[in-house]
């Protein structure tokens, strides 16, 4: 059997879009791309894969396949499937153009990168659906994920699961994704938990070709575990109404040609996560209130991509004038950025 070489390639997802909190996530065209090559089996000594990283987090990143967060999820997959080490000798060539930590879902790529290695390398041709199933068993909200996966504008729930299902899916993820030692005994790390079948579901909405994304990038990492942890744990019923009724409208609004900017920007504010963020986030507040379609023609809305600090403009036109203005506002809170014009783009190849 001769070598292979195959290539991974996942988008960035932004997730909530406003009112959406852990519900909806969009892929943009920023990608997590991994080049593999997989030598033929043969019988020499085992040789642990190679992992060579270039692009956004090159700096930070473990480079040891039992450590690095894509290889041991894809090893957690192919445990799963009784298969105890990768296979001898892969080299995979990593190059990241998605910046860790700033809600533009590093993370999530790197799940799915995961899935989809240990997928390939074991050749287990599970269908998607199951490769969302172990992705969910890592990343618990299922917005970044399901778009990064399957692409476009994606809207996502997980089941309600049955009493034994709820326990495999709350092992801490210490246990999900042990660092798996190399020399670790010929049992060791097996029997991870298996995924319960079916914990997430998603449907994809509409989305207008001519809605861009910009992504205005603060010059600093805020990690998703601690944007999570100023929310509160119960919200009133007003503020749940208020984000339910946008939503609802910004799911079709969003998809409807040409975008409607008045039914858009009021559809995209939310009560549920970002008053509660803008202690993380200097300058939010006046960012997402002082850039309207009044103030600049072409903007839609504009919020908190996922976690932050990332903000998300759609617009149709008028890029610059937003970006830049952003930069002015978030410049006298003593925060620089950086800013990207972005497209929705589709979900994860393997080729
Ligand atoms: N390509 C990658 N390879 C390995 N680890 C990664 C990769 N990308 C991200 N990570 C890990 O994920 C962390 C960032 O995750 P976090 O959930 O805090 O932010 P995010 O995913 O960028 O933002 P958000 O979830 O709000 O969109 C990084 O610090 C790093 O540990
Ligand atoms: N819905 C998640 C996305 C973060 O990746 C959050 O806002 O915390």
């Amino acid at each position: 059997m001769a070598s292979r070489t195959f290539r991974i390639k996942i988008p960035a997802t932004s997730a909530n879009i406003g009112p959406g909190f852990d519900v909806v996530g969009l892929s943009l065209s920023l990608h997590l791309t991994l080049t593999v090559l997989q030598p033929p089996p043969s019988d020499a000594p085992y040789n642990a894969p190679q992992l060579r990283y270039t692009g956004e987090g090159a700096a930070e990143v473990p480079l040891d396949a039992y450590k690095n967060l894509t290889t041991r999820v894809a090893l957690y997959l192919l445990r799963c499937h009784g298969i105890r080490l990768f296979p001898s000798g892969l080299v995979i060539d990593v190059h990241n153009e998605i910046p860790f930590g700033r809600g533009l879902g590093s993370s999530g790529a790197a799940v799915i990168a995961g899935v989809l290695l240990g997928n390939e390398l074991g050749a287990l041709h599970l269908p998607r659906a199951r490769l969302l199933d172990f992705a969910l068993m890592v990343e618990r909200h299922p917005d970044n994920v399901t778009a990064a996966l399957v692409g476009g504008f994606v809207g996502s729930y997980l089941r309600e699961l049955d009493d034994a299902a709820t326990q495999a899916a709350s092992v801490p993820l210490s246990e999900v994704l042990p660092e798996y030692p190399p020399d670790a005994g010929e049992d060791w790390g097996l029997n991870p938990p298996v995924p319960p079948v079916g914990i997430g579901h998603y449907v994809r909405f509409g989305w207008s070709d001519s809605i861009r994304a910009v992504a205005i990038i603060p010059r600093f990492e805020l990690s998703t575990a601690t944007a999570r942890e100023v929310l509160p744990l119960q919200y009133s019923r007003k503020d749940l109404v208020f984000n339910l009724q946008r939503l609802a409208v910004l799911t079709t609004a969003l998809g409807q040609s040409p975008p409607d900017p008045e039914l858009i920007y009021e559809a995209m504010k939310d009560r549920i996560h970002q008053p509660y963020r803008k202690v993380l986030i200097p300058g939010l507040p006046e960012v997402t209130s002082l850039i309207t379609p009044m103030t600049h023609p072409g903007l839609l809305g504009i919020c908190l991509s996922g976690a932050g600090p990332t903000i998300l403009a759609l617009a149709t036109h008028g890029f610059e004038a937003i970006a830049e203005d952003a930069r002015s506002i978030f410049k006298e809170k003593g925060v620089d950025i950086d800013w990207k014009l972005l497209t929705v783009v589709g979900g994860s190849v393997v080729e």
